[in-house]
């Protein structure tokens, strides 16, 4: 089907809210991370992350982005911990970028931008039977967003890269099994949380948002390869309304 939004002209970002209302909630995401507004909180327990390189399947593009799949008919690659009660089972992550280095990602802290940022998008498998049902849940998604930053080559991201070129236009899907999501991570597991939406229609306010502290790198080369797919997906960060970023 053809999407009736997209990131750029008549129906880009400032346009969506005519089809999706929420888009103007009281919990839209992304935003900006005003560090010396973040409340320590000591309830917050470490993030526990288990992968099972067997649950990685395809990758797909899916017009705005492309998306890498992992099968969640059980809990074999799973987020548990930090601010989340229970297990939460990994769908599928994705990438947003912009049109130049200089900025791309979705979240901000204290107004910087990111070039790039990673989404490893979870749902909650102890109270709900799928990804679709959990997706209008409040309780149903986590998400955990990696900032990318401009610098040295990625090997790990070259095994996503270098697969693009297979999947050119939207619809096209290439097998892409036994890849290990946590190559993908920085050092440090430290993040901040606060409950927002998924960052396109249906912007639906159902994720407990995890955005790790340290970045990773991504070359300018890499970089340009994700244009390949789509020139920009990214959207800019929404208004807080009150909310409490925590760490
Ligand atoms: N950028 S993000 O916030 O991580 C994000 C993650 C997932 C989705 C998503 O799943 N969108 C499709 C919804 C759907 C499924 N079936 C019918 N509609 C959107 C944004
Ligand atoms: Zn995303």
């Amino acid at each position: 089907a053809s999407l009736n939004w997209s990131y750029q002209g008549s129906n880009g970002p400032d346009q969506w809210h005519k089809l999706y209302p929420i888009a103007n909630g009281k919990q839209q995401s992304p935003i900006d991370i005003i560090t010396k507004k973040v409340k320590k909180d000591p309830s917050l327990g470490h993030l526990q992350l288990t992968w099972n390189l067997s649950t990685c399947k395809e990758i797909v593009n899916v017009g705005h982005s492309f998306h890498v799949i992992f099968e969640d008919k059980d809990n074999r690659s799973v987020v548990t911990g930090g601010p989340l009660t229970g297990n939460y089972r990994l769908n599928q992550f994705h990438f947003h970028w912009g049109q130049t280095d200089d900025y791309g990602s979705e979240h901000t802290v204290d107004g910087a931008k990111y070039a790039s940022e990673l989404h490893l998008v979870y749902w909650n498998s102890d109270k709900y039977s799928s990804f679709a049902e959990a997706l209008d849940k409040p309780d149903g998604l986590a998400a955990i967003a990696v900032f990318l930053t401009v610098g040295s080559h990625n090997e790990h991201l070259q095994e996503i890269v270098k697969v693009l070129d297979s999947i050119k236009t939207k619809g096209k899907k290439a097998p892409f099994t036994n890849f290990d999501p946590s190559t993908l991570l920085p050092g440090s597991l430290e993040y901040w949380t606060y409950h927002g939406s998924l960052t396109h229609p249906p912007l639906l306010e159902s994720v407990t948002w995890i955005i790790l502290k340290e970045p990773i790198t991504i070359s300018s080369e890499q970089l340009a390869q994700f244009r390949n797919i789509t020139l920009t997906n990214h959207r800019l960060p929404q208004p807080l309304k009150g909310r409490q970023v925590r760490t």
